[in-house]
């Protein structure tokens, strides 16, 4: 786990990057490297390789690698010698990863050449993940696969529970599963971490973790923005595969564990893996009940009118994919029976917003009047992580009158820790072979199993999506979800 500020070098490795000439490399992967040599955690001679199809020689490689780190990078973070450094250590060797023909050689003789046979190789597919299985295949039958090399997968791992075990044998005929490491970018947030520390760092948050003290718990992920030009992609997906499967599931188990025996890579998926198998089943006989799915219309963004997701699409395709999802899930065992964990995640919100809210039982009605409410634990993951629980105090004076006071962390208080993008740490701990927040195959597949009957549902169902404002909390059978159960989303409560 990341556990201090201070970031030790590690030793000098070769990153090869797979799809160098995308969208990923340009905006996360290549900052995150940067960032990491400009804090002195990345030795100079370790080597950056770029491999796409794109006929490109080193020079011009290092351009788009230069345009990239200025327009992600921070100014005051780029520091034109650091720059300069750090592109000398770029690499490129054009190649189809999916083909066995092609500069192969080329690529495994730099990276043999000035090197230690135990030196650590990762390589990070950024492609498209149907490639995955023919790139690790070629990795391996080229001779370049060493003892101590990785593979780092993007998500997604497939489109459903066939095809993710599909790329994950085709993977894993190759890499032992030691040495893949499946990258959710939600588990390198700082604030998803600290909900570990939270609960199992405060004895007192512990005992009350559970289906006695909580209610029901909600994990939202809003975002403002709309296809940003990822239509081609997106349409394939809609939210359910581009967010639940993935992030909101791991914000869910992080919330809902099990104590691992140890801060262990293993003890943690473990316990992880207990609660996605623990998941009440959802499919076509309750899916209704227990689903929503809506897709944006014309509305605003930032007080400027956007049009509709179907306007977005190339060719403005008429499409059922659904942009955003809320659900009610429920985990099977002693310790959550009956606590809804209402999960949702939308594009085109009124705010970027990643947020989990404990809501905790309320009191009996006694010495201060009526039902004391239930206190309300908010994790803030971003923008601006914090973590707030209002407490009842007296109100100063002669009455027993009581105020709400916020018992408040702010997690990026300038000093504390500096804003990491979550790639950084993560592309960092695969050098170091440190697994802890990488996604196991069994985990991947449950989440699948869990979603899969979903979208099956969903196949069946001629209705498809509600529609919703753009600029909205999403349709109204989001807010329905929960008024069943005399429950609210947050901001309604506060309204
Ligand atoms: N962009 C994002 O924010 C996120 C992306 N992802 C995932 O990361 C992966 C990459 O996404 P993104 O960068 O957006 O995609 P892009 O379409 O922007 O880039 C794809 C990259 O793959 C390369 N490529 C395609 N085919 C081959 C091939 N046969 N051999 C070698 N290289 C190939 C392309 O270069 P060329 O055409 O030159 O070969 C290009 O560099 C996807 O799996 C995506 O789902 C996950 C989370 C966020
Ligand atoms: O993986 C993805 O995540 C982003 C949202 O990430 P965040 O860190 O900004 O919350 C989302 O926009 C994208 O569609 C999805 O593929």
């Amino acid at each position: 786990m990341n556990s201090s500020t201070s970031l030790e070098p590690v030793d000098s490795f070769d990153y090869v990057i797979f799809g160098a000439t995308g969208d990923l490399t340009m905006r996360k992967l290549l900052p995150a490297l940067y960032r990491r040599f400009a804090e002195g955690q990345v030795p100079a001679d370790s080597r950056i390789v770029g491999t796409a199809r794109s006929p490109l020689d080193d020079e011009g490689y290092r351009e788009r690698a230069r345009q990239a780190l200025h327009e992600h990078v921070r100014a005051d973070e780029l520091i034109d010698a650091t720059v300069n450094r750090f592109l000398r250590m770029v690499h490129y060797v054009s190649l189809n990863g999916a083909e066995s023909t092609g500069n192969w050689e080329g690529l495994k003789s730099l990276l043999v050449s000035n090197a230690a046979a135990d030196r650590v190789r990762v390589f990070y597919l950024a492609t498209a993940p149907d490639l995955y299985g023919d790139i690790a295949r070629n990795v391996a039958e080229k001779g370049l696969r060493s003892e101590s090399s990785r593979i780092v997968l993007e998500k997604p791992i497939g489109t459903d529970l066939e095809t993710a075990r599909k790329v994950n044998e085709g993977v894993g005929r190759y890499f032992p599963e030691g040495s893949i490491f499946r990258i959710d970018h939600y588990l390198g947030k700082e604030a998803v971490q600290n909900i570990i520390a939270l609960r199992f760092a405060n004895p007192m948050l512990e005992r009350m973790w559970d289906r006695d003290s909580i209610e029901y718990v909600q994990i939202t992920a809003a975002e403002t923005v709309g296809l940003e030009g990822r239509g081609g992609y997106y349409d394939g997906s809609g939210a359910l595969r581009d967010m639940i499967q993935n992030h909101l599931l791991q914000v869910l188990t992080v919330v809902a564990m099990e104590r691992p025996v140890s801060l262990d890579a293993d003890a943690l998926r473990d316990e992880k893996v207990r609660v996605l198998k623990s998941l009440k089943p959802l499919d076509r006989d309750n899916l209704r009940a227990n689903v929503a799915r809506g897709q944006y219309v014309q509305g605003t963004a930032g007080g400027k009118p956007v049009p509709a997701y179907r306007e977005e699409l190339p060719g403005e395709t008429p499409s059922n994919t659904e942009t955003f999802v809320a659900l009610k899930a429920e985990i099977d065992n002693a310790r959550w029976r009956g606590v809804p964990f209402y999960l949702r995640s939308g594009k085109r919100m009124p705010e970027k917003l990643t947020e989990v809210v404990v809501q905790f039982r309320a009191g009996e009605p006694g010495l201060f009047g009526e039902a004391r409410p239930g206190s309300r634990l908010v994790i803030r993951v971003q923008p601006n992580e914090s973590v707030t629980l209002p407490l009842f105090v007296k109100h100063p004076g002669d009455s027993f009158g009581l105020d709400e006071v916020d018992a408040l962390s702010r997690l990026g208080e300038p000093g504390r820790i500096r804003y990491r993008d979550s790639y950084e740490g993560l592309m960092l701990d695969a050098v170091k072979g440190s697994p802890a927040l990488f996604v196991r195959k069994d985990e991947t597949e449950a989440a699948w199993q869990w979603v899969t009957p979903i979208l099956e549902g969903w196949r069946e169902d001629e209705n498809g999506p509600d529609t919703y404002e753009a600029g909205t909390w999403g349709p109204d059978s989001a807010r329905e979800l929960l008024r069943q159960a005399g429950h609210q989303w947050v901001e309604d409560i506060a309204a």
